[in-house]
């Protein structure tokens, strides 16, 4: 038996396979390294190169790995990207899904866990954000991952399918150990950009819009560690596996931080001051967004460990400082 993860050469997959060899699963990859890296998938995994969306190549897979559960991470990713190529957002989040779905469904693949997003509620009125909130998505982004929730939902119910839908707020960090981190090439998410500033590889970086309706007028998001977030992913595995049926959760900590917040907490852990630019409000862009993150901790006992912005700059940094040293060599 083994686990098929897609997208385990990304940044969040990558973390996956080590979770997942840690605790003596067998592991598959499958990636079309568009954006990830043959090197960031750990030894004891098999990769294979190929598109989700590749039928005869996916159920192969699955046939000759045994494979009795999906944990889908494949997928494009930049909220502002999907606003000027919401087609491209669609095929490769929804339409590639439904694909996937269908091989896993046709295999007899018994559990299935989707990485969804905090943007599937857009700016919600209410802080924290539950689970039961309304979705309203603010980016095409959103929606192609709020489309492919519902297909999940209407899947379980038609065959024998368990599904886990995770909705992660923004995912940060790397490994403790550095054996995998984030290694994306012209990175936009912020604690990525504010290291690559601080480490040298940016001359500077910029805020987008200082006049949102937030204490200091950035925007607000819920920082969670990828070591904590790839945790819960194997508790739901395991949780499925002993037949307690679908579950939709967040995965946050609970905790709002501006973007300057973080921006100076990159800071103060690299002690290094660099240059910060104003520029306008980014198109996508949602203005605040905490998670309520109870269901998490109750349904799969999740004990997050790096519940902390600093460790989680830390962490970050060190990855950064090791992409640097690997560039020079
Ligand atoms: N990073 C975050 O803050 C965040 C937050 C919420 C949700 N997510 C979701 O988590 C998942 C992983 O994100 P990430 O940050 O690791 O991104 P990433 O870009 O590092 O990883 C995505 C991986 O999927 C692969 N891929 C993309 N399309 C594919 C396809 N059609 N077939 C095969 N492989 C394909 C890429 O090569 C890459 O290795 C995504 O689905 C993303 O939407 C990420
Ligand atoms: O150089 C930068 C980069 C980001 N930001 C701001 O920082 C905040 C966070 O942005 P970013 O790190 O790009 O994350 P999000 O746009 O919130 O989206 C991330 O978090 C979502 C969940 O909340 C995931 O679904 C997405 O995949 C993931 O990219 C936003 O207000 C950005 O405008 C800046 O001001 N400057």
């Amino acid at each position: 038996m083994s686990v098929l993860v897609t997208g385990g050469a990304g940044y969040i997959g990558s973390h996956m396979v080590w979770e997942l060899l840690d605790h003596g699963e067998e592991v598959v990859v499958l990636d079309r390294l568009s954006t990830g890296f043959d090197w960031a998938v750990a030894g004891a995994a098999t990769l294979v190169v190929g598109d989700i969306a590749d039928q005869e190549l996916v159920e192969n897979v699955i046939r000759e790995h045994e494979v009795d559960s999906i944990i889908h991470f494949a997928g494009s990713i930049i909220v502002p990207e999907s606003v000027s190529d919401p087609l491209g957002y669609y095929l490769n989040n929804t339409v590639k899904s439904r694909s996937l779905i269908e091989s896993a469904v046709r295999c007899g693949v018994r559990h299935f866990i989707f990485s969804s997003t905090a943007a599937v509620y857009g700016s919600p009125k209410h802080f924290p954000v539950g689970e039961d909130t309304e979705l309203r998505p603010e980016s095409p982004y959103g929606t192609s991952k709020m489309m492919t929730e519902l297909m999940l939902r209407d899947c379980a119910a038609a065959y024998d399918f368990d599904y886990t839908v995770l909705r992660y707020f923004n995912v940060s960090g790397a490994d403790p150990e550095q054996r995998t981190g984030q290694s994306t090439k012209g990175a936009t998410h912020l604690i990525k950009v504010a290291c690559e500033t601080a480490t040298g590889k940016r001359p500077h970086m910029e805020v987008f819009g200082t006049d949102y309706d937030t204490p200091d007028g950035t925007c607000v998001r819920d920082y969670i560690h990828v070591s904590d977030l790839v945790n819960a992913h194997y508790l739901a595995l395991k949780r499925m596996r002993n037949g307690k049926g679908s579950l939709v959760a967040n995965c946050g900590y609970g905790n709002g931080y501006s973007v300057l917040e973080v921006i100076n907490a990159v800071k103060d852990v690299a002690q290094k001051d660099f240059e910060v630019r104003v520029s306008g409000r980014r198109p996508g862009d949602a203005v605040a967004i905490v998670a309520e993150a109870e269901r998490c901790r109750q349904e799969l006992d999740w004990k997050p460990r790096f519940d902390d912005l600093n460790t989680i700059v830390e962490h970050a940094l060190n990855w950064e400082n090791k992409l640097a040293r690997r560039n020079r060599e």
